[in-house]
């Protein structure tokens, strides 16, 4: 920027603007420490103290509801972001704040919350759009898709990936069988298991901006080489697009292969990670296994406007809240 502008002072005089929330989650470093992720923020530049910070004072998603409950909640979601709320220093637990969330006794009962008689309102763009459930790991999250998805009506045919090494002299290291069993955050499952009527997340951009990596989509015809589908959120809503398989090289492995399936996922449910930066009108929020690290509680609380839209399971009502005070302050 110094030689293109001619000018010497930081980015060639030119006004950059930033916008963020500290609270959020920080950028994903895999197999790393707290003190990893605090390094690889941008408050760890030695730019940020040329940086000048202008701080935003309202919750829009929250004020744009018009409930009366909206001044709690907001103020509840920034104790609970800048982690003000009492730890238990026994079991390192924390009782959710009054009038928070509605409680469920059951992932179960979270589905049903979430997505009362789903096998009729699944047709429903508009329903299915609004809706989600969040949970801190895949793992989670893949096993409430399937129970989701087994409550629609339909065929489920199964997309079977083809996987191979990058360089074909590993071929002999890693049998395809191996590399079928992998399930990589971020990459499409081998066995792609889908019905019409399903709701899919974008893995990867395909089409910006119309088809990017978290655009979310409702499955309306499976063929063999294409899934054709409409866009339920977003500028785009309504579009019908056409995905075709791609390959996919996944980067955080100690080895490279390549993946060829459909970019995508089932998102019934999805990762509090994957979550960050959309709105929903109802939310689920499993937490059966907690959270695991800076400001994924936040995030996950802070996808819907108001208390009666918000469901929480969590074992005795009282889960986990991670928050890296050298990231906020
Ligand atoms: N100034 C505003 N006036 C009216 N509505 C607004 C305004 N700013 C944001 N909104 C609305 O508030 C909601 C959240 O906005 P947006 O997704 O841009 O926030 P964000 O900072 O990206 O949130 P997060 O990082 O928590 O996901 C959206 O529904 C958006 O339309």
């Amino acid at each position: 920027m110094k030689d293109l502008r001619g000018n010497s002072r930081r980015f060639g005089g030119a006004m950059i603007l930033l916008s963020g929330d500290f609270r959020q989650t920080l950028p994903v470093i895999p197999k790393s420490i707290a003190a990893d992720e605090i390094n690889a923020c941008l408050k760890s530049s030695f730019l940020w103290w040329h940086v000048k910070k202008l701080k935003l004072t309202t919750n829009m998603r929250v004020a744009l509801q018009n409930d009366p409950s909206a001044a709690e909640f907001s103020r509840q979601l920034l104790a609970l972001g800048n982690g003000h709320i009492l730890i238990d220093v026994l079991t390192g637990l924390i009782s959710f704040p009054a009038n928070f969330c509605e409680f469920t006794s059951s992932k179960e009962e979270l589905i049903t919350k979430v997505f009362p008689s789903i096998e009729i309102n699944y047709n429903n763009l508009d329903w299915m759009s609004e809706r989600a459930i969040l949970a801190a790991k895949n793992k989670d999250v893949d096993s409430l898709n399937f129970t989701i998805q087994s409550k629609i009506a339909g065929e489920l045919p199964s997309y079977k990936s083809v996987d191979s090494t990058t360089d074909e002299n590993e071929a002999v290291n890693y049998p395809t069988e191996f590399l079928n069993s992998l399930d990589v955050p971020g990459t499409p499952p081998h066995n792609l298991q889908v019905k019409v009527g399903s709701i899919i997340i974008m893995l990867r951009n395909l089409n910006p901006p119309k088809l990017c990596n978290g655009t979310r989509l409702s499955v309306k015809k499976l063929m063999n080489n294409v899934i054709q589908s409409t866009i339920i959120k977003g500028n785009f809503k309504g579009e019908e697009v056409l995905i075709p398989r791609i390959p996919i090289i996944p980067t955080d492995l100690p080895f490279q292969f390549k993946r060829i399936q459909f970019p995508v996922r089932l998102a019934f449910a999805m990762t509090i990670n994957k979550s960050q930066g959309q709105s929903l009108e109802v939310c689920g929020i499993n937490l059966e296994f907690p959270c695991f690290s800076h400001g994924q509680l936040y995030v996950a609380s802070s996808r819907v406007g108001k208390p009666s839209s918000l469901f929480i399971f969590a074992p005795e009502n009282k889960t986990k809240n991670i928050v890296y005070q050298n990231a906020i302050y």
